[in-house]
Order: structure tokens, then C-alpha cells, then sequence
């Protein structure tokens, strides 16, 4: 383990808090293959995944390889554009291109990325995005389709994981008005990475609001979660043709704090510029978001209920590093 101050990517850049890395950590592995033969075993998997970690893979999950390649080859094509030409897509307000700054309040880090909102076919034309934005349009669509029918299954399997009834979770964010979004994020190389210690962070520790994210990488390392206050876990980047995917605030909600949306980040440190691309599967505005376990699991509950409208706002008046959920609890002394 490594013991390192290191310094936070925003307002608090001059502030160095001592934090401590330790070794890679492998995520549970899902197949989703084997749901097929072992629906029970594998929907166990998943729940016993987001109670511990909140974050696990899927291998074999039916996403098409060229699908996949496609929105890659999109991204690639996107980021490679001189910056004058990216900026066109911008700013991100909160969608359309951003670079350095995330979200609305000040935020910093080494990255630029593209963020989409899903719900229509042509909801991002206003932005410049691509010399073919039929293509690109075409491309993205089949992407977020595909990533979503992944999305439903794993909230299948977690519905009948823990007893809810069929399509539940799953509704959700099949509903025409479901606010999930797409993002793609590009994280420069990094000239100086025989320090370690002098990474830079790329994207700043945070919990995704949303259900849950779904991650796509090119397999350079950078993502890092914390199942400790003040530890950090690098995930293993090895690249495989999985998916890595987290639990979100919302999904923590539901679930009454059984499920945890763990923070993470992204450390700008390899020879090697990272790219990835999140599905964030979102309710729609109006959805109320509330404990659903079942009357025998229920428990008192922790959160207000609210709607994911209402979270959003919330989401975007915080800082990245907030724990933006306190707002929402029971008897919040904060
Ligand atoms: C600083 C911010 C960026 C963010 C909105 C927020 O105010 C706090 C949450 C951030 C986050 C993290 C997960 C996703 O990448 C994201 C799109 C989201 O829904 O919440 C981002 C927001 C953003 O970049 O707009
Ligand atoms: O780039 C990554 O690997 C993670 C990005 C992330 O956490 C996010 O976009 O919310
Ligand atoms: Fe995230």
C-alpha cells in the first residue's frame, strides 16, 4: 500500500490530504451466460456484489462487438478533432462538450468529454458533433439501445434478486421519458508517470446520481474506487470485452442503503490517453424514487421520498465530491 497527499482537483486544489492507494482490486466478475442456465445463482451474484462493493463486471452480455466498435470508433473520431472544432459542440451546459470543467459549479480535471442526453433520436442535433451526423446519430442510438436492454437485464436480475415484482427497476428506464444519459470521456496521456504520487486527477471523486452506470474502457488503468473513506482501490483495467458497472444514489435509495454507490474517481496516470463511455440509466423526471423493498425487508426508512427530478436539481446546486444524499435523509442534522 502506498501512503500519498495528494491534491483535490477542484476549489480545494491547495489543500493536500494524506490518503493511501492500495494493490489493484479484481471486481467480481458476472457471466451473463450463465444467467441463462442459473437465473437464481446469477441474480444472488449480482445482489451480493452491490451489497459489498456496488461495483462488479459483466462478461458475456450480449452487447454486439460491432456495436461496440462503432461508438468506439465515434468517441476516437470526436476526440481526435482539433479543440476549435470539439468547442463547437459546446459548452456543456450540462450536455455538449466540456473540457476541464465538470458540471456547473466549478469543478476541474484532466478531461474532455461529450454528454448526451438519450431520450431522443434528435435531441443532440443541435450540437456539431461529426462531419456524418446522420452516422454518428445512427451510431450512438444503436449503442445506447443495445447498453440498454444490458441495463434491464442486470435490473432484472436484481429485482428478482430481491423479491420485487417482474420489470420493476427495469420500467424505469425503458420508459420513453427515462433521463439516462451518455457520456464519453477522453483523459490525456500523462508525460511524468514514473512518480506515481504526481498523478493528476482526471475526474474527482464522486457517486453517480442516477440507477445505475454502465462502463466501457480501452483499458488503460485510471479508475479508482474507495470502500474506505481516505482508500483508494485502482480497478484492474485489463481490457476484456466486459462491462463494468456501478450502482447509482437512486438505486441506493431504493434499496434503502442495502446496495452502496460507492465514490470513485479517475488518476491521470499512464503513457497512455484513457477513454471511456458511460451509460447512466436514469428514471424519468417525474419518477418517484422511495424504498421498494419488500413489506418484510422494508426496515425504517432512511431517505424522504423524492422525485428523480428533484435529485437532478440537487445533483447540479453540489459540488462533485458532495454527498448530495444527505439532503434527503431522515432527521438530516447536517
Ligand atoms: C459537478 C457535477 C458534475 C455532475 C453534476 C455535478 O453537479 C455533480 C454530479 C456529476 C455527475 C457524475 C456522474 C455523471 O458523470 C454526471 C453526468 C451526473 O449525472 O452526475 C455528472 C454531472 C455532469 O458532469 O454534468
Ligand atoms: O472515466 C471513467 O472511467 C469514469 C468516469 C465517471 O466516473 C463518470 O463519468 O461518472
Ligand atoms: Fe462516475
Amino acid at each position: 500500500m502506498v501512503i500519498v497527499a495528494a491534491a483535490n482537483a477542484n476549489a480545494n486544489a491547495n489543500v493536500l490530504k494524506m490518503e493511501k492507494i492500495r494493490d489493484d482490486i479484481q471486481l467480481p466478475i458476472i457471466d451473463l451466460l450463465s444467467s441463462k442456465s442459473n437465473r437464481s445463482q446469477v441474480s444472488k451474484q449480482i445482489v451480493k456484489a452491490c451489497e459489498e462493493y456496488g461495483f462488479f463486471k459483466v462478461i458475456n452480455h450480449g452487447v454486439p462487438q460491432e456495436i461496440i466498435t462503432q461508438m468506439e470508433e465515434e468517441a476516437h473520431n470526436f476526440f481526435s478533432k482539433p479543440g476549435s472544432e470539439k468547442e463547437r459542440a459546446g459548452p456543456a451546459n450540462p450536455y455538449g462538450y466540456g473540457c476541464k470543467n465538470i458540471g456547473l459549479k466549478g469543478d476541474m480535471g484532466e478531461v474532455e468529454y461529450l454528454l448526451l442526453q438519450t431520450n431522443s433520436p434528435f435531441i443532440n442535433s443541435k450540437y456539431y458533433i461529426s462531419q456524418d451526423p446522420n452516422k454518428f446519430r445512427c451510431r450512438v442510438n444503436g449503442y445506447v439501445e443495445a447498453v440498454r436492454e444490458l441495463a434491464c437485464e442486470v435490473l432484472d436480475l436484481i429485482g428478482e434478486g430481491l423479491g420485487l415484482g417482474l420489470g420493476f427497476l427495469s420500467e424505469l428506464i425503458r420508459d420513453v421519458q427515462s433521463d439516462s444519459v451518455l457520456r464519453l470521456n477522453h483523459y490525456p496521456a500523462c508525460c511524468d508517470v514514473i512518480d506515481k504520487s504526481a498523478s493528476k486527477i482526471g475526474f474527482g471523486e464522486h457517486t453517480d446520481p442516477q440507477i445505475l452506470t454502465l462502463l466501457r474502457s480501452n483499458g488503460v488503468e485510471g479508475l479508482q474506487i474507495s470502500l474506505e473513506e481516505g482508500v483508494w482501490v485502482p480497478v484492474n483495467p485489463h481490457p476484456d470485452s466486459g462491462f463494468c458497472v456501478n450502482v447509482g444514489d437512486v438505486l441506493k435509495v431504493m434499496t434503502n442503503e442495502r446496495f452502496v454507490s460507492v465514490k470513485h474517481r479517475v488518476v491521470v496516470n499512464s503513457y497512455k490517453a484513457r477513454t471511456s463511455i458511460a451509460y447512466f440509466a436514469a428514471p424519468p423526471l417525474h419518477a418517484t424514487i422511495t424504498n421498494c423493498l419488500p413489506d418484510k425487508d422494508k426496515g425504517n426508512p432512511i431517505y424522504t421520498s423524492f422525485t428523480w427530478g428533484d435529485y437532478k436539481k440537487a445533483t447540479y446546486t453540489c459540488r462533485l465530491g458532495d454527498t448530495r444524499l444527505n439532503h434527503f435523509k431522515f432527521h438530516n442534522n447536517n
